[in-house]
């Protein structure tokens, strides 16, 4: 059987008394790529926060790799990207320094980098494709390639779990299939990835499920929906998980 990695039971989540997550339960395992649609402010974020415990559930339990998320201790198995950080607004590092930063969990501050070290940042430069720009200071870079150097410092970090936060929002279609392409390579390794997403665009290929969350319950878990527009398509197949009221466009009713 395969490993689950994450596993949410009846979570629910509010922020002062307002409940964001209402009943969410969701597992995923050992190899998938799942992504999290939905409207805005559905709770998309809210959920990837409260799987890597960083808000609480007021009820209801998160497991990593069989572990309550309270007690997971080893870190350096998740590779995290936040929503919109911004990698490069005013901070004078390297591409590679940045992506080096991935290593900490592993190595820990105190030690100097190591070969293993040094081949992994390398590894993971090359695997978003900015080998080329690793000595020049990240503020230089497009929008999208500070993302892509984000996305290159959590697969430093060699984990076997990535988990995203809209990683491609306002990124060029470039760094996009570069972003494709080095999830494809993650999971033919065997990683597991979670991602927030608004719009699939050539993420989509590479993504074997989705769940749509809706006014804090999982509207849909299983086959990626197709986005407006798709459903004259001879191969559509008339997946609808959206509720009623959720506004049309994203992932419209037909
Ligand atoms: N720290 C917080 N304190 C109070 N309310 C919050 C906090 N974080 C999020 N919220 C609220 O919770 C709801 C869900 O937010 P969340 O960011 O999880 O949604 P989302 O689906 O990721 O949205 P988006 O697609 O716009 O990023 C929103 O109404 C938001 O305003």
């Amino acid at each position: 059987m395969t490993p689950d990695v994450i596993t949410v039971t009846h979570g629910v989540v509010g922020y002062d008394g307002r409940p964001v997550l209402r009943d969410v339960s969701l597992t995923v395992t050992a190899g998938e790529v799942v992504a999290v649609l939905g409207a805005n402010g559905s709770g998309k974020s809210t959920l990837i926060r409260a799987i890597l415990g960083l808000v609480p559930l007021s009820s209801g339990t998160v497991t990593l790799f069989g572990r309550p998320v309270r007690r997971f201790r080893q870190w350096h198995r998740v590779g995290y990207v936040p929503q919109r950080l911004g990698a490069g607004s005013g901070v004078p590092a390297t591409v590679a320094e940045v992506v080096a930063a991935g290593r900490l969990a592993r190595r820990g501050v105190l030690r100097p980098p190591g070969r293993a070290d040094r081949e992994a940042v390398a590894e993971a430069l090359r695997a978003v494709g900015l080998t080329d720009r690793a000595k020049d200071p990240v503020s230089t870079l497009s929008g999208g390639q500070q993302q892509r150097t984000l996305i290159a410092r959590a697969l430093a970090g060699q984990p076997e779990l990535l988990i995203l936060d809209e990683p491609t929002a306002g990124v060029d279609a470039a760094s996009q299939e570069a972003f494709a392409a080095a999830l494809r390579d993650f999971t033919v390794g065997g990683g597991t990835v979670l991602l927030v997403a608004h719009e699939l665009g050539p993420l989509r290929p590479v993504i074997g499920r989705a769940i749509v969350v809706h006014q804090g319950f999982v509207a849909h878990d299983g086959a990626v929906p197709e986005p407006a527009g798709h459903h004259a398509a001879p191969d559509h197949d008339h997946v609808h998980p959206h509720g009623p009221e959720e506004p049309a466009g994203l992932w419209s009713a037909s």
